[in-house]
């Protein structure tokens, strides 16, 4: 059967990427497409090097010495290969925003939650720091719930609300990457299913890049899907081609639930 096609401009991409964790070799020529203002969905059993990926993006495995990147990471329109040890681990991750599994707020209060970003980046004036917290709790669909009390302690806030926070910290400093680890593994069903919509709605402005545990969750939220197994991408796709029409018998094993 024919593969959908759908048409859009990339926003990154890995090019025969392989990392290592000292001797172990995590991930195997890696080619992955990432489109702009697109959801990517990265599934696959446990251990076969989802998250490698992603923290490769933000050149995370830098904090830790014997990690090795080859290959390239290739950020576009630019042409800047990301994992270039020439390229300043902190200039790519003013790029990107990051947003884990489970939430992590600053032990500060919500408003200086979300300018933090925008104080490290050397913005000193209220008014446009305080413009960019409101939008960018908008953006996050936390405004509503927590506009008449920005001082309090972001600590205060549910898990659900937390996760929100987290995204509007990232969406403050506007990054052209989000990626996302597992974002709803630590959420009950109603605040994952808000992080679900609201994920939906910003792929219209930034493009996103997921890893998920549940198959479901990538069917119903991401437009590209990328199946991987022992380190290796097996099959990249339309999501609605992944999920109901595979090209390889190792992804429909997967998604079928006759592995994994
Ligand atoms: N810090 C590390 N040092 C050495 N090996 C590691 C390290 N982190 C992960 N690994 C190994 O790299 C491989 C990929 O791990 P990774 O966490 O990327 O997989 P994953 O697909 O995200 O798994 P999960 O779904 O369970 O989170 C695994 O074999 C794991 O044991």
């Amino acid at each position: 059967m024919a593969k959908t096609e759908l048409k859009t401009e990339l926003k990154a991409e890995t090019r025969d990427f392989n990392f290592y964790y000292g001797d172990f070799h995590a991930l195997k020529k890696v080619n992955l497409p990432v489109l702009d203002k697109r959801v990517t969905a990265l599934i696959g059993p446990s251990g076969c090097g989802k998250s490698t990926l992603l923290r490769s993006f933000n050149r995370m495995h830098d904090l830790y010495p014997g990690n090795r990147y080859e290959g390239a990471i290739v950020f576009h329109p630019d042409n800047t290969n990301i994992v270039d040890p020439k390229v300043d681990p902190i200039e790519v991750r003013m790029r990107i925003g990051m947003v884990f599994q489970k939430p992590n707020p600053f032990p500060k209060s919500i408003f200086e939650n979300v300018a933090y970003g925008l104080k490290v980046r050397g913005e000193r004036s209220r008014s446009v720091i305080e413009g960019r917290v409101e939008s960018a709790l908008r953006g996050a669909s936390l405004w509503n719930e927590v506009k008449d009390r920005l001082q309090q302690p972001a600590t205060a806030l549910s898990g659900g609300q937390q996760q929100r926070l987290c995204i509007a910290r990232c969406l403050a400093t506007d990054p052209e990457l989000l990626l996302f680890d597992e974002p709803t593994s630590a959420l009950d069903p109603i605040a994952t299913a808000n992080i679900e919509e609201l994920i939906t709605e910003l792929r219209e402005k930034v493009t996103i890049l997921i890893v998920t545990h549940n198959m479901q969750q990538a069917a119903r939220i991401s437009d590209f899907t990328a199946y991987m197994y022992v380190g290796e991408l097996v099959e990249y796709g339309v999501t609605g081609d992944i999920f109901t029409k595979p090209v390889k018998k190792e992804t429909e094993d997967y998604i079928t639930g006759r592995f994994g």
